[in-house]
Protein backbone atom coordinates (compact mmCIF):
# COMPACT_ATOMS: atom_id res chain seq x y z
CA UNK A 1 0.00 0.00 0.00
CA UNK A 2 1.32 3.60 -0.79
CA UNK A 3 2.38 5.05 2.24
CA UNK A 4 0.40 8.26 1.40
CA UNK A 5 -2.62 5.72 1.78
CA UNK A 6 -1.73 4.95 5.62
CA UNK A 7 -1.58 7.08 8.55
CA UNK A 8 1.74 7.42 10.77
CA UNK A 9 0.81 5.04 13.02
CA UNK A 10 0.42 2.48 10.45
CA UNK A 11 3.66 3.19 8.79
CA UNK A 12 5.14 2.94 11.99
CA UNK A 13 3.29 -0.13 13.19
CA UNK A 14 2.20 1.76 16.59
CA UNK A 15 -0.73 -0.34 17.81
CA UNK A 16 -2.96 0.00 20.27
CA UNK A 17 -0.93 -2.39 22.45
CA UNK A 18 2.29 -0.25 21.85
CA UNK A 19 0.45 2.61 22.78
CA UNK A 20 -0.05 1.14 25.94
CA UNK A 21 3.13 -0.35 26.06
CA UNK A 22 5.04 2.91 25.80
CA UNK A 23 2.48 4.38 28.58
CA UNK A 24 3.80 1.99 31.03
CA UNK A 25 7.45 2.88 30.07
CA UNK A 26 6.89 6.81 30.36
CA UNK A 27 5.44 5.53 33.92
CA UNK A 28 2.11 7.02 32.97
CA UNK A 29 -1.02 6.03 34.70
CA UNK A 30 -4.85 6.43 35.22
CA UNK A 31 -4.19 8.53 38.18
CA UNK A 32 -1.93 10.76 35.94
CA UNK A 33 -4.70 11.07 33.20
CA UNK A 34 -7.05 12.26 35.90
CA UNK A 35 -4.62 15.02 37.26
CA UNK A 36 -4.14 16.67 34.16
CA UNK A 37 -7.76 16.50 33.04
CA UNK A 38 -8.58 18.15 36.51
CA UNK A 39 -6.05 21.07 35.37
CA UNK A 40 -7.54 21.64 32.27
CA UNK A 41 -10.30 24.53 32.94
CA UNK A 42 -7.21 26.34 34.45
CA UNK A 43 -5.08 26.10 31.57
CA UNK A 44 -8.03 26.63 29.28
CA UNK A 45 -8.65 29.83 30.56
CA UNK A 46 -4.91 31.12 30.36
CA UNK A 47 -4.52 29.02 26.50
CA UNK A 48 -4.39 32.62 24.96
CA UNK A 49 -1.54 33.77 27.49
CA UNK A 50 0.54 30.37 27.11
CA UNK A 51 0.68 30.74 23.59
CA UNK A 52 1.69 34.15 23.38
CA UNK A 53 4.20 33.73 26.22
CA UNK A 54 5.90 30.66 24.45
CA UNK A 55 6.08 32.09 21.51
CA UNK A 56 8.24 35.29 22.71
CA UNK A 57 10.20 32.64 24.52
CA UNK A 58 10.77 30.97 20.81
CA UNK A 59 10.96 33.87 18.20
CA UNK A 60 14.27 35.34 20.64
CA UNK A 61 16.15 32.46 19.24
CA UNK A 62 17.26 33.61 15.83
CA UNK A 63 17.03 29.82 14.43
CA UNK A 64 13.73 29.33 15.33
CA UNK A 65 12.52 33.05 14.05
CA UNK A 66 14.71 31.97 10.89
CA UNK A 67 12.22 29.14 10.46
CA UNK A 68 8.97 30.50 11.37
CA UNK A 69 9.61 33.03 8.36
CA UNK A 70 6.38 35.34 8.49
CA UNK A 71 3.28 36.23 10.33
CA UNK A 72 1.11 33.42 8.86
CA UNK A 73 2.93 31.15 9.52
CA UNK A 74 3.58 32.09 13.24
CA UNK A 75 -0.24 32.48 13.19
CA UNK A 76 -0.79 28.55 12.07
CA UNK A 77 1.76 27.29 14.62
CA UNK A 78 0.12 28.99 17.59
CA UNK A 79 -3.05 27.60 15.95
CA UNK A 80 -1.77 24.46 16.35
CA UNK A 81 0.09 24.73 19.65
CA UNK A 82 -3.09 26.54 21.24
CA UNK A 83 -4.30 22.60 20.57
CA UNK A 84 -1.53 20.61 21.19
CA UNK A 85 -1.46 22.67 24.88
CA UNK A 86 -5.58 21.47 25.27
CA UNK A 87 -4.57 17.85 23.60
CA UNK A 88 -2.01 17.72 26.75
CA UNK A 89 -4.61 18.54 29.38
CA UNK A 90 -7.57 16.11 27.50
CA UNK A 91 -6.10 13.08 29.50
CA UNK A 92 -6.79 10.91 26.68
CA UNK A 93 -3.93 9.61 25.31
CA UNK A 94 -5.01 7.38 22.58
CA UNK A 95 -4.26 6.80 19.14
CA UNK A 96 -5.74 9.99 17.86
CA UNK A 97 -3.09 11.32 20.29
CA UNK A 98 -0.58 9.62 19.32
CA UNK A 99 -0.96 10.05 15.67
CA UNK A 100 -0.89 13.81 16.07
CA UNK A 101 2.33 13.89 18.00
CA UNK A 102 3.79 11.62 15.59
CA UNK A 103 2.02 13.96 12.81
CA UNK A 104 4.00 16.67 14.70
CA UNK A 105 7.30 14.82 14.19
CA UNK A 106 6.83 14.60 10.49
CA UNK A 107 6.21 18.19 10.01
CA UNK A 108 9.33 19.01 12.46
CA UNK A 109 11.37 17.22 9.89
CA UNK A 110 10.17 18.44 6.97
CA UNK A 111 10.73 22.20 7.84
CA UNK A 112 13.97 21.48 9.19
CA UNK A 113 13.68 21.58 12.80
CA UNK A 114 16.96 19.85 14.22
CA UNK A 115 15.72 17.88 17.26
CA UNK A 116 17.88 20.19 19.78
CA UNK A 117 15.42 23.05 18.79
CA UNK A 118 12.09 21.32 19.04
CA UNK A 119 14.04 19.62 22.88
CA UNK A 120 14.44 23.67 23.35
CA UNK A 121 10.53 24.22 22.59
CA UNK A 122 9.42 21.58 24.86
CA UNK A 123 11.73 22.72 28.04
CA UNK A 124 10.49 26.28 27.43
CA UNK A 125 7.03 25.36 27.02
CA UNK A 126 7.20 22.85 30.19
CA UNK A 127 8.86 26.06 32.04
CA UNK A 128 6.05 28.01 30.90
CA UNK A 129 2.90 25.41 32.37
CA UNK A 130 4.81 24.88 35.37
CA UNK A 131 4.65 28.50 36.61
CA UNK A 132 0.93 28.22 35.73
CA UNK A 133 0.15 25.56 37.48
CA UNK A 134 2.63 27.14 40.60
CA UNK A 135 0.96 29.87 39.89
CA UNK A 136 -2.88 28.15 40.59
CA UNK A 137 -2.63 24.97 42.05
CA UNK A 138 -2.94 25.80 46.05
CA UNK A 139 -2.29 22.13 47.12
CA UNK A 140 1.79 21.49 47.06
CA UNK A 141 0.86 17.50 46.59
CA UNK A 142 -1.80 17.94 43.64
CA UNK A 143 0.46 20.62 42.42
CA UNK A 144 3.50 18.46 42.58
CA UNK A 145 2.11 15.40 41.32
CA UNK A 146 0.38 17.00 38.29
CA UNK A 147 3.92 18.16 37.18
CA UNK A 148 5.27 15.16 37.64
CA UNK A 149 2.81 13.63 35.09
CA UNK A 150 3.12 17.02 32.49
CA UNK A 151 6.82 15.83 32.57
CA UNK A 152 6.30 12.23 31.93
CA UNK A 153 3.49 13.02 29.18
CA UNK A 154 6.08 15.49 27.75
CA UNK A 155 8.96 12.70 27.91
CA UNK A 156 6.12 10.25 26.16
CA UNK A 157 5.34 12.66 23.54
CA UNK A 158 9.39 13.64 23.09
CA UNK A 159 10.03 9.31 22.21
CA UNK A 160 6.88 9.75 19.44
CA UNK A 161 8.40 12.38 18.06
CA UNK A 162 11.86 11.30 17.51
CA UNK A 163 10.50 7.83 16.45
CA UNK A 164 9.31 9.86 13.40
CA UNK A 165 12.41 11.91 12.99
CA UNK A 166 14.42 8.50 12.85
CA UNK A 167 11.96 6.47 10.61
CA UNK A 168 11.56 9.85 8.31
CA UNK A 169 15.28 9.69 7.93
CA UNK A 170 15.75 5.80 7.13
CA UNK A 171 12.73 6.30 4.74
CA UNK A 172 15.22 9.26 3.38
CA UNK A 173 18.38 6.83 3.35
CA UNK A 174 15.82 3.77 1.43
CA UNK A 175 15.18 6.32 -1.04
CA UNK A 176 18.54 7.29 -1.55
CA UNK A 177 19.80 3.66 -1.64
CA UNK A 178 16.98 2.61 -4.45
CA UNK A 179 18.28 5.82 -6.70
CA UNK A 180 21.87 4.86 -6.12
CA UNK A 181 21.20 1.23 -7.00
CA UNK A 182 19.16 2.53 -9.97
CA UNK A 183 21.74 4.66 -10.94
CA UNK A 184 24.56 2.12 -10.43
CA UNK A 185 22.22 -0.77 -13.10
CA UNK A 186 21.86 2.23 -15.25
CA UNK A 187 25.26 2.93 -15.18
CA UNK A 188 26.27 -1.57 -15.79
CA UNK A 189 23.88 -1.40 -18.72
CA UNK A 190 25.75 1.90 -20.21
CA UNK A 191 29.12 0.18 -19.76
CA UNK A 192 28.28 -3.15 -20.96
CA UNK A 193 26.59 -1.78 -24.12
CA UNK A 194 29.55 0.84 -24.06
CA UNK A 195 31.71 -2.10 -23.88
CA UNK A 196 29.82 -4.17 -26.92
CA UNK A 197 30.18 -1.15 -29.21
CA UNK A 198 33.96 -0.58 -28.27
CA UNK A 199 34.55 -4.42 -28.95
CA UNK A 200 33.26 -4.31 -31.99
CA UNK A 201 34.96 -0.94 -33.34
CA UNK A 202 38.00 -2.39 -32.19
CA UNK A 203 37.19 -5.15 -34.59
CA UNK A 204 36.41 -2.60 -37.88
CA UNK A 205 38.57 -1.35 -39.88
CA UNK A 206 37.95 2.63 -39.15
CA UNK A 207 37.88 3.93 -42.76
CA UNK A 208 36.29 1.18 -44.62
CA UNK A 209 34.05 -0.67 -41.87
CA UNK A 210 34.79 -4.16 -43.00
CA UNK A 211 37.28 -6.36 -40.35
CA UNK A 212 40.68 -5.73 -39.81
CA UNK A 213 43.45 -7.91 -39.58
CA UNK A 214 42.92 -8.58 -36.14
CA UNK A 215 39.46 -9.81 -36.14
CA UNK A 216 39.89 -12.01 -39.21
CA UNK A 217 42.43 -13.98 -37.34
CA UNK A 218 40.06 -14.79 -34.39
CA UNK A 219 36.92 -15.58 -37.38
CA UNK A 220 39.84 -17.85 -39.31
CA UNK A 221 40.16 -19.95 -36.02
CA UNK A 222 36.00 -20.54 -35.67
CA UNK A 223 35.45 -21.04 -39.64
CA UNK A 224 38.71 -23.09 -40.02
CA UNK A 225 38.41 -25.13 -36.97
CA UNK A 226 34.24 -25.47 -38.33
CA UNK A 227 35.42 -26.82 -42.15
CA UNK A 228 37.63 -29.01 -40.97
CA UNK A 229 34.73 -30.78 -38.89
CA UNK A 230 32.55 -30.84 -41.30
CA UNK A 231 35.51 -31.70 -44.03
CA UNK A 232 34.40 -28.82 -46.21
CA UNK A 233 36.88 -26.63 -48.47
CA UNK A 234 37.92 -23.05 -47.62
CA UNK A 235 39.13 -20.51 -50.12
CA UNK A 236 41.00 -17.63 -49.48
CA UNK A 237 41.40 -14.48 -51.92
CA UNK A 238 44.46 -12.14 -51.18
CA UNK A 239 44.64 -9.06 -53.43
CA UNK A 240 45.91 -5.22 -53.03
CA UNK A 241 46.07 -2.48 -55.73
CA UNK A 242 48.42 -2.20 -58.50
CA UNK A 243 50.76 1.05 -58.17
CA UNK A 244 48.57 2.03 -55.36
CA UNK A 245 51.08 4.24 -54.02
CA UNK A 246 51.09 6.50 -57.46
CA UNK A 247 47.23 7.08 -56.41
CA UNK A 248 48.17 8.43 -53.17
CA UNK A 249 51.13 10.51 -54.79
CA UNK A 250 49.35 12.23 -57.77
CA UNK A 251 46.04 12.52 -56.57
CA UNK A 252 46.31 12.80 -53.10
CA UNK A 253 45.12 10.68 -49.66
CA UNK A 254 41.67 11.31 -49.70
CA UNK A 255 41.70 10.18 -53.07
CA UNK A 256 43.51 6.91 -52.09
CA UNK A 257 41.28 7.05 -49.44
CA UNK A 258 38.05 7.09 -51.46
CA UNK A 259 39.45 4.07 -53.79
CA UNK A 260 39.41 1.99 -50.57
CA UNK A 261 36.24 2.46 -49.76
CA UNK A 262 35.07 1.97 -53.81
CA UNK A 263 36.83 -1.68 -53.32
CA UNK A 264 35.37 -2.53 -49.94
CA UNK A 265 32.16 -1.45 -50.80
CA UNK A 266 32.52 -4.00 -54.37
CA UNK A 267 33.74 -6.76 -51.97
CA UNK A 268 30.69 -6.18 -50.20
CA UNK A 269 28.25 -6.61 -52.91
CA UNK A 270 30.02 -9.69 -54.20
CA UNK A 271 30.56 -12.26 -51.34
CA UNK A 272 28.05 -14.04 -49.30
CA UNK A 273 26.68 -13.58 -45.79
CA UNK A 274 29.04 -16.26 -45.04
CA UNK A 275 32.02 -14.85 -46.56
CA UNK A 276 34.42 -12.65 -44.47
CA UNK A 277 35.90 -9.66 -46.21
CA UNK A 278 38.73 -8.12 -44.51
CA UNK A 279 41.13 -5.14 -44.77
CA UNK A 280 44.63 -6.69 -44.23
CA UNK A 281 46.46 -3.63 -43.87
CA UNK A 282 47.34 -0.74 -46.39
CA UNK A 283 46.28 -1.69 -50.54
CA UNK A 284 46.11 -5.07 -49.62
CA UNK A 285 42.66 -7.23 -48.64
CA UNK A 286 41.61 -10.45 -47.96
CA UNK A 287 38.45 -12.29 -48.45
CA UNK A 288 37.64 -16.01 -46.39
CA UNK A 289 35.28 -17.87 -47.96
CA UNK A 290 34.38 -20.74 -45.97
CA UNK A 291 32.44 -23.84 -48.16
CA UNK A 292 33.89 -22.45 -51.12
CA UNK A 293 36.19 -24.27 -53.60
CA UNK A 294 38.62 -22.17 -56.23
CA UNK A 295 36.53 -22.14 -58.66
CA UNK A 296 34.23 -20.49 -56.60
CA UNK A 297 35.93 -18.04 -55.29
CA UNK A 298 37.44 -17.40 -58.51
CA UNK A 299 34.18 -15.62 -59.53
CA UNK A 300 33.66 -13.76 -56.53
CA UNK A 301 37.65 -12.18 -57.28
CA UNK A 302 36.14 -11.90 -60.87
CA UNK A 303 32.97 -10.27 -60.04
CA UNK A 304 35.01 -7.70 -57.61
CA UNK A 305 37.20 -7.01 -60.44
CA UNK A 306 34.68 -5.77 -63.08
CA UNK A 307 32.45 -3.86 -60.21
CA UNK A 308 35.88 -2.10 -59.56
CA UNK A 309 36.79 -1.29 -63.48
CA UNK A 310 33.43 0.43 -63.57
CA UNK A 311 34.40 2.98 -61.24
CA UNK A 312 38.17 3.12 -61.65
CA UNK A 313 38.74 1.55 -65.17
CA UNK A 314 42.43 3.17 -65.09
CA UNK A 315 43.39 0.87 -61.94
CA UNK A 316 44.24 -2.44 -61.64
CA UNK A 317 43.96 -5.58 -59.13
CA UNK A 318 46.25 -8.28 -58.64
CA UNK A 319 45.20 -11.15 -56.95
CA UNK A 320 45.97 -14.53 -55.37
CA UNK A 321 43.33 -17.56 -54.47
CA UNK A 322 44.07 -20.20 -52.41
CA UNK A 323 42.03 -23.30 -51.84
CA UNK A 324 42.45 -25.93 -48.98
CA UNK A 325 40.70 -28.98 -47.09
CA UNK A 326 38.36 -30.89 -47.81
CA UNK A 327 40.07 -33.85 -46.27
CA UNK A 328 43.82 -31.27 -44.75
CA UNK A 329 43.37 -28.12 -44.00
CA UNK A 330 46.15 -25.70 -44.11
CA UNK A 331 46.60 -22.87 -41.21
CA UNK A 332 45.48 -19.37 -42.23
CA UNK A 333 49.14 -18.00 -42.50
CA UNK A 334 50.13 -20.89 -44.78
CA UNK A 335 47.21 -19.90 -47.18
CA UNK A 336 48.44 -16.17 -46.85
CA UNK A 337 51.77 -17.24 -47.85
CA UNK A 338 50.59 -19.18 -50.35
CA UNK A 339 47.75 -16.10 -51.81
CA UNK A 340 50.47 -13.63 -51.27
CA UNK A 341 52.68 -15.37 -53.81
CA UNK A 342 50.20 -15.81 -56.63
CA UNK A 343 49.10 -12.39 -56.09
CA UNK A 344 52.96 -11.38 -56.90
CA UNK A 345 52.83 -13.57 -59.69
CA UNK A 346 49.54 -11.66 -60.87
CA UNK A 347 51.56 -8.53 -60.18
CA UNK A 348 54.22 -9.41 -62.99
CA UNK A 349 51.52 -9.22 -65.48
CA UNK A 350 49.21 -6.59 -66.75
CA UNK A 351 46.09 -5.58 -65.82
CA UNK A 352 43.49 -6.96 -63.07
CA UNK A 353 44.99 -10.59 -62.88
CA UNK A 354 43.89 -13.58 -60.74
CA UNK A 355 46.08 -16.60 -59.67
CA UNK A 356 44.44 -20.16 -58.55
N1 LIG B 1 45.12 6.82 -49.01
C1 LIG B 1 45.59 5.86 -48.28
N2 LIG B 1 46.74 5.29 -48.55
C2 LIG B 1 47.21 4.27 -47.80
C3 LIG B 1 46.49 3.83 -46.68
N3 LIG B 1 47.19 2.81 -46.10
C4 LIG B 1 48.30 2.65 -46.85
N4 LIG B 1 48.29 3.52 -47.85
C5 LIG B 1 49.31 3.70 -48.90
O1 LIG B 1 49.26 2.60 -49.78
C6 LIG B 1 50.50 2.59 -50.46
C7 LIG B 1 50.93 1.19 -50.65
O2 LIG B 1 52.11 1.24 -51.38
P1 LIG B 1 52.96 -0.01 -51.83
O3 LIG B 1 52.95 -0.99 -50.65
O4 LIG B 1 54.25 0.45 -52.33
O5 LIG B 1 52.08 -0.67 -52.90
P2 LIG B 1 51.76 -0.21 -54.40
O6 LIG B 1 52.06 1.24 -54.61
O7 LIG B 1 50.35 -0.59 -54.61
O8 LIG B 1 52.71 -1.07 -55.19
P3 LIG B 1 52.47 -2.54 -55.64
O9 LIG B 1 51.90 -3.25 -54.46
O10 LIG B 1 53.80 -3.07 -55.98
O11 LIG B 1 51.52 -2.49 -56.77
C8 LIG B 1 51.48 3.44 -49.62
O12 LIG B 1 51.74 4.64 -50.33
C9 LIG B 1 50.69 3.75 -48.36
O13 LIG B 1 51.00 5.04 -47.86
C10 LIG B 1 45.27 4.48 -46.36
O14 LIG B 1 44.56 4.16 -45.40
N5 LIG B 1 44.85 5.49 -47.18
Amino acid sequence: MLRTHQTLLDQMKISDAEIQSRLELAALSLSHFELLKDVLPLINSQIDSIVERFYISQLAIDEIAVLIGDVDTLNRLKGAQHQYILDLFSGQYDSTYVNNRLRIGMVHKRIGVEPKLYLSAISSLKLILFDVLDNSVVDTDVLVETKEALDKLFYFDTTLVFDTYISSMISELELAKKKTEMYANSLEVKVSERTVQLEELAKKDPLTGINNQRAMRELAGILLSSVARRKASFSLIYFDIDNFKQVNDQHGHLKGDEVLKVISECIRQHVRESDVPCRYGGDEFCIMLPDAETQSAQSVAERIVASFAEVYPDFSLSMGVVETGPEQHMSLDEMITIADKKMYQAKTLKGSRIIT
